[in-house]
């Protein structure tokens, strides 16, 4: 694998811009999954208390003999534990189950805007990376009045938001409000769920650089400078998606897959409404 890129946060702190994305990944396989990834040189695991595999991803990275400070893990804070005492019990649970000191990335999952209590949750995570038990803070399935809402109150800016992207759905107009704040824009479902795989466009601009199509929307996300995080829990598409280091796409190519975007395109659930 050529060298891997890194982004640098708005804290100060450098994240790999490739890493794996554990969703549907059953704890018990979780492991060899995240062995699988840190063999063929990712360094970085997506995970969330909702997936129910932080212990299995927590001996993945143990049982691969790296160092902890070199595999980056983030985890989220599930839509149930929103508030700032349920927010700090939740992030120590996490921490119980992964069997860490500390997480390197700690997101708050959706906004769930009708609860009301995401502000409160955020004081929470400002306060966990204080005190070290998180080492950067964020929040996944914001928009850009929730974003401005917990800046206003708390004077903290989140490292990244997490947020559905992917050729079909391209966020322009979020990602541009990350710029102008210094947010990390981190795709999710970045293949769309495999979705995208058949698509011609993709297909034709892969075959003209001898790569798969998910290696060339992986690569799409890279380009553009986005953390991207596919998931797969089968070891030569795992290999496969982390094989993206030696090659680059032109702007031809970049404008063909822009020409992709709809505003139809979401895959996943309707952050102001979910949770
Ligand atoms: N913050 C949030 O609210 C959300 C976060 N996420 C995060 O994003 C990650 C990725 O998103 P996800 O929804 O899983 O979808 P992805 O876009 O990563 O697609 C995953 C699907 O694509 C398949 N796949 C992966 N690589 C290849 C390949 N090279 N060739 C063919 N098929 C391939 C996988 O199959 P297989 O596994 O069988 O190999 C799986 O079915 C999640 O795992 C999670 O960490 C996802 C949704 C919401
Ligand atoms: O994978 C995640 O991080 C999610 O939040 C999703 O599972 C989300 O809950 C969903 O897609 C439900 O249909």
């Amino acid at each position: 694998m050529a060298h891997q890129t890194a982004l640098d946060l708005n804290d100060g702190r450098s994240i790999p811009q490739l890493g794996l994305g554990v969703w549907q990944v059953d704890d018990g396989e979780a492991p060899a999954v995240v062995g699988a990834a840190l063999a063929a040189g990712y360094r970085l695991i997506d995970g969330a208390a909702a997936y129910r595999n932080e212990r299995g991803v927590g001996a993945g990275v143990r049982q691969s003999g790296l160092p902890r400070d070199e595999v980056f893990v983030t985890s989220k804070l599930a839509n149930s534990e929103h508030g700032y005492d349920e927010a700090l019990r939740a992030c120590a649970a996490s921490l119980a189950a992964f069997g860490f000191d500390a997480l390197d990335l700690y997101l708050i999952h959706w906004p769930q805007p009708g609860r009301n209590r995401y502000v409160e949750t955020w004081k929470a995570l400002v306060r966990l990376r204080e005190e070290g038990r998180v080492r950067s803070i964020g929040v996944s399935n914001f928009g850009p009045d929730h974003l401005k809402r917990i800046v206003d109150e708390t004077g903290v800016v989140p490292a990244v938001n997490q947020v559905e992207l992917h050729p079909r759905f391209q966020q322009r107009r979020l990602r541009d409000l990350h710029a102008e704040m210094g947010i990390a824009t981190q795709s999710w479902s970045p293949l769309g769920q495999g979705r995208l795989l058949d698509d011609p466009t993709i297909g034709a601009i892969a075959a003209r650089h001898g790569k798969t199509p998910a290696q060339t929307i992986i690569r799409w996300h890279i380009d553009n400078g986005l953390l991207v995080i596919p998931k797969s829990v089968t070891p030569a598409r795992i290999r496969e998606n982390v094989e993206v280091f030696d090659f680059a796409l032109s702007e031809a190519d970049l404008d063909a897959i822009a020409a992709l975007d709809d505003s139809a395109g979401r895959i996943g659930p309707d952050p102001d409404r979910f949770g």
